[in-house]
């Protein structure tokens, strides 16, 4: 490296674009689906750490499992705190919560208190609401599909029942809250998400991020209780406000009848568990109620977005991919029969080509290829394959998983294909666990021993902690969808069209998500389905 006459390197060291504008940098060469160009860039400027300016901003994209691995699990304690980066997210959390908060003491005791409620060894009360929810998405389907017929339309989109079935399983996880079919908090909170998008995709929004003057502008601007983004805040916590309610008294009644001897206990979940925290435990310290009301309310919208997306993704593989549906399908019902659907406790870990589907799911089309963006807590010179970079505070740290997840060296030479099979042996690597419950924090790049197929769940000290609920739901109600009906794509053959949601430019911090087109769920066995629904 060159160096400054004090001694410190020169700057900057890192590879950029030659692609670069005088005042915007990078910003107008990102294009529509900016983890592309990134992608782009790296292979170009054969590095797997680049920087790409955004007029005020500064990003480090991450482009392999070594660069991760060393910046991001090695350099853990260096570079796993966030910076303040999108506004509306900013007023509607208060900076208060755990996506958001810096790297200090109140984020580890929030990240300690949701990973007690929701590690491996903690989803087992989540099982029986996960599953009832799977058989209930079967029935709605069977309900719309029959509804569809008689109204003369050819097939269904999947979306909505979707997005009902994922809302209701994670408020059923973070609230323990059972939603009955026609409640109508499930559209409140999608409306309310929806309009927290429009907000995040509006002009302001997007150009605060690089033009840092306009933030400035903006909180004076959003200063008046009526500005839109406020309103929304109040209006959001007070839905989320009543859940938590709900949840005080249900485990005040608990409480009441354990004194009184009756074998009634609260329901497991993330919220019951912070309220559950009291002064004189020797490790943790109570969280406020309004800061558990923001978490929850962070979290709800996080695990739906990003959970429904990748169901939402996955259908759309499996009705476009017959064969694989059917060597899905054929192993799910060699282990459970024809007439018993799947129980998370015991067949979660014997279905090693579902979750060969998941992961591709995952790896191919993760529902956000750049995540969420980590930052340095000091500025650091790292060595890394022979070369410097340099890594600032203020500047963000995004891990790019569509370079990664499509670099032929790890993948092959048809990464860009959906193929589960590169997750089964013979092609999977030494010690490779079936099931992608790998080690969080483990990563091995050289022997490719590892735990770790993909990087959709991010990595660090950071790293999502939903990834065993995730998990779960998905091949929860995947095997229940596979048991009772046959996917079909309307249009037999179309091809998978990806959207990039919200459609904005300039931002990276939507999702990507695959549309085939209307589906047919065809019924595999009306007896067995109306036995189903009766018990
Ligand atoms: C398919 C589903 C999901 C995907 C792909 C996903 C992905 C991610 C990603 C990429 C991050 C950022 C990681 C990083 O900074 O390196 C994250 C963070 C997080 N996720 Fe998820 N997530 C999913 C579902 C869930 C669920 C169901 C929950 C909880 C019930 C959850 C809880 C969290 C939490 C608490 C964090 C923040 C960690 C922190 O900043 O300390 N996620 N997730």
């Amino acid at each position: 490296a060159d160096y400054n006459s004090d001694g410190t390197p020169k700057k900057p060291v890192f590879p950029r674009s030659t692609t670069v504008d005088f005042f915007f940098g990078h910003l107008f060469h990102l294009g529509d689906a900016p983890y592309k160009m990134m992608t782009e860039w790296a292979r170009r400027l054969n590095s797997d750490i680049i920087t790409v300016d955004l007029v005020q901003k500064q990003i480090n994209v991450l482009s392999s499992f070594a660069a991760v691995k060393e910046i991001l699990v090695e350099k853990s304690a260096l570079n796993s705190t966030r910076v303040k980066t999108d506004m509306v997210e900013e007023f509607l959390t208060t900076e208060k919560t755990i996506f958001v908060k810096e790297y200090e003491e109140s984020w580890r005791l929030l990240r300690r208190q949701v990973h007690q409620s929701v590690n491996r060894n903690k989803v087992e009360p989540f099982y029986p609401l996960i599953e009832s929810q799977s058989k209930e998405l079967l029935r709605l389907l069977r309900d719309a599909s029959t509804k569809a017929k008689a109204e003369g339309n050819d097939g269904l989109r999947p979306r909505n029942f979707v997005d009902y079935f994922v809302l209701s399983s994670v408020l059923a996880v973070i609230f323990g809250k059972k939603v009955e079919e026609g409640d109508s908090l499930l559209t409140k909170i999608l409306d309310e998400l929806k309009e927290i998008e429009n907000l995040q995709n509006s002009w302001w929004n997007r150009w605060s991020r690089y033009f840092a003057p306009l933030k400035y502008l903006y909180r004076l601007r959003n200063a008046d209780k009526n500005a839109p983004v406020v309103n929304l805040r109040i209006r959001v916590a007070r839905t989320f406000k009543t859940l938590l309610d709900e949840v005080i008294e249900a485990n005040a009644q608990a409480e009441k009848a354990l004194a009184e001897k009756s074998s009634q206990q609260p329901r497991h979940s993330i919220v019951s568990h912070m309220l559950s925290i009291r002064e004189t435990d020797t490790e943790d310290k109570p969280v406020p109620h309004d800061e558990i009301v923001l978490n929850a309310m962070h979290l709800t919208h996080h695990s739906f977005t990003y959970l429904s997306t990748t169901l939402h993704t996955l259908i759309h593989e499996l009705a476009a991919n017959p064969q694989i549906q059917k060597r899905a399908r054929d192993e799910l019902l060699k282990l459970t029969g024809p007439k018993r659907l799947l129980s998370l406790r015991d067949d979660f870990t014997k279905l090693p080509y579902l979750h060969a589907v998941i992961k591709e799911t995952l790896r191919l089309h993760p529902p956000s290829y750049l995540g969420i963006p980590h930052a340095p807590r000091t500025n650091q010179v790292i060595s890394h394959n022979g070369s410097e970079h340099r890594l600032e505070i203020g500047t963000e740290i995004f891990i790019n998983a569509h370079a990664i997840h499509t670099d032929p060296a790890r993948y092959g030479d048809d990464a860009q294909e959906f193929n589960p099979d590169r997750f089964l042996p013979p092609r999977s690597p030494v010690n490779y666990s079936l099931t992608s419950s790998y080690d969080l924090y483990q990563f091995d790049v050289e022997n490719k021993s590892i735990q770790r197929d993909h990087v959709a769940f991010g990595a660090g000290k950071r790293v999502c902690l939903g990834v065993h609920i995730a998990e779960r739901v998905l091949v929860s109600v995947v095997a229940t969808l596979l048991a009772g009906y046959e996917l079909q794509q309307v249009e037999r053959g179309k091809k998978l069209v990806t959207r990039e949601v919200p459609n904005a430019s300039y931002s990276w911090t939507g999702r990507t998500e695959i549309e085939g087109g209307r589906m047919r769920f065809v019924v595999r066995d009306k007896e067995a389905l109306k036995a189903w629904f009766e018990n």
